[in-house]
């Protein structure tokens, strides 16, 4: 598993061994670069100081929709009453917990992930890696020289805030909340985000006493402020307590109850969980030795994942969106784009199809062609396709779902475009009608007056993430409004309503 001893010059220090690519952070996006890279024909060194998959499988997406998923069966149920006659329902932490051990994180164990790249021909090792001038990286005492590319893909970490008493409680992180094994009676949440109202949800749903603590003057602030109040009055309706607007001065921990202070008011749990967004640490990486800003907040990359020769980011670390659809699509441009420059390094054509120089070592792993037939997020194979996102889709997995595309009204309106508002409710549709499903949902469009296009939408509802499926297409796809108005939808389906929003728009 591990890369092997360093080799030594005469005076001691580590000779570099030369590689094609270094990936430095094995999360969703540098995982994926590398297993293709390698795929490829490249020698791949992937180096991993955690967990072979990163944040999502372990820690982020796939636990907590486990739990959402059960939590969710646990409303559904809940819901007989009054619809179809009568249930009882007794939830039960322990097979949510043994799912998470057994199926999602074996454990939290990650050599299924490693066995997954070395198939693939990568070399896999753990530890730190940083950068040590141009085309090096160190990991302990070994350094590699990395004649393709070093691709850097390290995430981000929970961002706490310096709140006096903080630091030295056990407070959680989301990642004691995923393996949590037994559930508190009590729950503090700091952070009303996208991690914070789904995991209140969840906790409230299996009974725990779940109260939200959000700075801001909503919960979900960077959406449209409908879903803050979706998404508030849902949460409530499962028995958590939002209080906004609480600027917190102090945390005690005492007798296993935590105390947060916030002015004249202050609350009590059992555990707290702080999750008020997340970091990059540039700070680790070396940038300085090759030239690069390392105190920035997260690392500027251009529309081919460039962050300066040679070197390229993928993922949470780019700051373009911290989700994993971010991450992998970022991926398919990185792998496409250390392809196309081997292949022009070597005197192959480049993207374009144009030959360069003739001649060249990449011959021999031409494997590396091979690979681009699969290269990109769009375009077709022998392209190398540049980032967009301006049909960034998101959806917070609370219930009801939270989804969202493109810009949001305010967005649209501080960048000075000539924006029209459509909006329905859910309820008013008859698929929303027969659901009867309260705190309910709504469609929202924002269009571009002058272009005739849809620059942004969300949908709310109980497959809101679903629905926005055609939205997505919508704004990605630049189709006139007039088109869409004049589109054949199902009835009666959630996504029928998109056709009211639409009709709505001045
Ligand atoms: C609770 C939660 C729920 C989420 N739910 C969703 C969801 O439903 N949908 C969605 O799209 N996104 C979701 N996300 C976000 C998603 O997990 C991230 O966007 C995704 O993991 C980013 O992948 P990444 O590869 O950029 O970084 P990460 O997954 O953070 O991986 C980075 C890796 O780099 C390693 N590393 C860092 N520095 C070094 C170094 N110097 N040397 C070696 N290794 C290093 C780290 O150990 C880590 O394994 C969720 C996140 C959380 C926390
Ligand atoms: N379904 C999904 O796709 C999904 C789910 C979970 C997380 N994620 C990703 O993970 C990222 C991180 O999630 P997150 O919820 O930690 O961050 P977030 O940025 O979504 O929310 C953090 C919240 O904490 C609040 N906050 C910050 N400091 C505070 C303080 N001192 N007191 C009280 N409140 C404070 C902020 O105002 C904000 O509302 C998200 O941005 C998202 O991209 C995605």
């Amino acid at each position: 598993m591990a890369g092997g001893g360093a080799v030594r010059n005469a005076g001691g220090m580590a000779e570099p061994e030369l590689v094609d690519v270094v990936v430095v952070g094995l999360g969703v996006g540098g995982e994926e670069v590398a297993g293709r890279l390698a795929e490829a024909g490249l020698t791949v060194v992937g180096v991993e100081r955690d967990l072979v998959g990163g944040e999502c499988p372990y820690w982020g997406c796939i636990p907590s929709k486990m739990m959402i998923r059960a939590a969710n069966a646990l409303a559904e149920a809940r819901r007989v009453d009054g619809l179809a006659g009568s249930a009882q329902v007794r939830a039960d932490w322990a097979p949510v917990a043994k799912r998470i051990r057994e199926e999602a994180t074996d454990t939290w164990n990650d050599q299924a992930a490693v066995d997954r790249f070395t198939g693939k021909g990568g070399r896999f090792l753990r530890g730190s890696g940083r950068l040590d001038g141009p085309d090096r990286v160190r990991v302990g005492d070994q350094v590699f020289q990395a004649r393709r590319g070093i691709v850097l893909g390290t995430g981000t970490r929970p961002s706490i805030p310096p709140i006096e008493g903080l630091a030295g409680t056990p407070y959680w992180t989301n990642h004691q909340a995923i393996e949590a094994a037994e559930l508190p009676a009590t729950l503090l949440i700091i952070g009303g985000g996208a991690i914070g109202l789904e995991l209140a949800q969840v906790f409230a749903r299996f009974g725990v006493g779940v109260t939200v603590l959000e700075a801001s003057g909503r919960v979900l602030a960077l959406e449209e402020p409908e879903s803050s109040e979706v998404a508030a009055a849902a949460l409530r309706a499962d028995g958590v307590e939002i209080a906004t607007e609480v600027r917190i001065e102090r945390v005690g921990h005492d007798d296993g109850t935590f105390t947060v202070y916030a002015g004249d008011r202050s609350f009590s749990a059992e555990k707290l969980l702080v999750v008020t967004g997340r970091r990059a640490h540039l700070e680790e990486l070396g940038l300085d030795t090759v030239g690069v800003d390392g105190t920035q907040r997260y690392l500027p990359v251009d529309d081919r994942m460039h962050v300066t020769e040679g070197i390229w980011a993928v993922g949470d670390v780019t700051g373009e969106g911290a989700f994993t659809h971010i991450a992998m699509y970022q991926a398919s441009i990185v792998v496409a784009d250390v392809l196309d420059h081997a292949r022009r390094a070597a005197g192959g054509p480049d993207a374009s199809g144009t030959a360069s120089v003739v001649g060249g070592a990449m011959g021999a792993s031409s494997a590396v062609g091979g690979s681009m037939g699969a290269a990109g997020p769009s375009g077709a194979a022998g392209t190398v396709p540049r980032a967009d996102y301006r049909a960034l889709p998101r959806v917070t997995f609370t219930d009801p779902e939270v989804g969202a595309v493109g810009l949001t009204e305010r967005q649209a309106r501080e960048r000075g475009i000539n924006v029209q508002v459509g909006f329905t409710e859910l309820s008013s549709s008859t698929r929303g009608w027969i659901h009867k499903s309260e705190p309910g949902g709504f469609i929202k469009v924002i269009a571009d007056a002058d272009q005739g296009v849809l620059i942004g939408a969300t949908s709310v509802g109980p497959a809101g993430g679903e629905v926005l499926s055609a939205l997505v297409v919508a704004v990605h796809a630049a189709v006139p409004v007039s088109q869409l108005r004049h589109m054949i939808y199902a009835y009666p389906t959630f996504h029928r309503a998109i056709q009211s929003a639409l009709n709505d728009l001045s």
